[in-house]
């Protein structure tokens, strides 16, 4: 429905945010993973028409939505990441005109708002002025406006930042139930965000788009690789000098590491079944995320640590 083809943007002083990255997306909900800085904002705004891309295509459909971009706007809802707000208005008032905007008649605005603060849980607070809200509040107020045509295609920009974690349950439910019959485009960098609704997760770093696939697909592929093992104060230091470190839980008897390691380790660590963080660390380190013109400084090969 949406496709990115060999997309890349690069800004004005020569920052290449985005670099070749091809992707088609149907109904769904797609996973943006990656590090601060990754591009994750630069791909969304290209794939959203806010920005155009500096080489490649972006097809709605099969219409080509650089040129043409009226064809998505048309059915787009788009959170983007510095999302501004009025805040003399309160969330209904906000809401019902950004309603008018995007030519909703009176009638069918008024519904819909009510609807969508329902939805976000503002219904109440939605009577107070917008500049009183937390910034877990505003983000949801950000999704209501992004829901308001009910739109067939969904771009989240780090929707989840600012909210408690209730919120961001709630959040991830609700993205979820929208995915059912839609394209959503999520970006984060915080892995539990989308591991339990995305069935499908690309992971980017330094514009590329380094892995793209199913939960299952990418488990496999580190399938046998995630360690864990007790260590006491110094092995911990050393540890940490010679894997990357998914995990480190301080114990009463040491600290356990959970750890990245193609090879058996030796010692007493034992083998553990992967989850998505191992996964998403063993990309943003491996070979593939290096950056060709700074060999060994983007964060290593398992020779470096990373903690979280
Ligand atoms: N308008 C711009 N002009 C110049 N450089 C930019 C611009 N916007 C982003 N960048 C740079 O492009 C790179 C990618 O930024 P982008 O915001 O797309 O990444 P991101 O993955 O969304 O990161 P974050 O989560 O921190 O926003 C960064 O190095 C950033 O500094």
């Amino acid at each position: 429905m949406l496709e990115l083809v060999d997309v890349s943007k690069v800004y004005k002083g020569g920052k290449r945010a985005v670099d070749g990255v091809s992707m088609r997306l149907g109904p769904g909900l797609l996973g943006l993973l990656g590090p601060n800085g990754a591009g994750k904002s630069s791909l969304m705004r290209v794939a959203a028409t806010v920005t155009r891309p500096t080489r490649g295509k972006v097809l709605f459909e099969g219409t080509d939505v650089v040129s043409r971009p009226d064809a998505l706007r048309a059915t787009l809802g788009y959170l983007p990441q510095d999302f501004g707000v009025y805040p003399h208005l309160t969330a209904g008032e906000f809401l019902s005109y950004l309603a008018a905007v995007k030519g909703l008649s009176a009638r069918s605005a008024r519904a819909r708002v009510g609807e969508l603060l329902e939805l976000v849980n503002l219904t109440e607070a939605g009577r107070r002025p917008l500049g009183a809200y937390s910034g877990g509040m505003l983000r949801r107020v950000g999704i209501a406006q992004a829901l308001l045509g009910d739109p067939r295609v969904l771009i989240v920009d780090e929707p989840t930042a600012g909210l408690d974690p209730e919120e961001r349950v709630r959040f991830r439910t609700m993205l979820s139930d929208l995915a059912a019959d839609r394209v959503v485009l999520l970006s984060t960098h915080i892995v539990s965000d989308i591991e339990s609704v995305a069935s499908d997760i690309a992971i980017v770093a330094r514009g590329r788009l380094l892995r793209r696939g199913s939960p299952e697909e990418l488990l496999r592929e580190v399938d046998g690789q995630v360690w864990e093992t007790i260590a006491g104060p110094s092995d911990a230091v050393a540890m940490r000098e010679r894997y990357v470190i998914s995990r480190m839980i301080r114990t009463a008897g040491g600290t356990r590491l959970r750890f990245l390691s193609p090879a058996p380790p030796g010692g007493d660590a034992v083998r553990v079944a992967p989850d998505l963080e191992d996964v998403y660390l063993a990309v943003i380190n491996g070979p593939a995320a290096r950056d060709p013109r700074a060999p060994g400084t983007a964060g290593g090969t398992g020779e470096r640590a990373v903690t979280r």
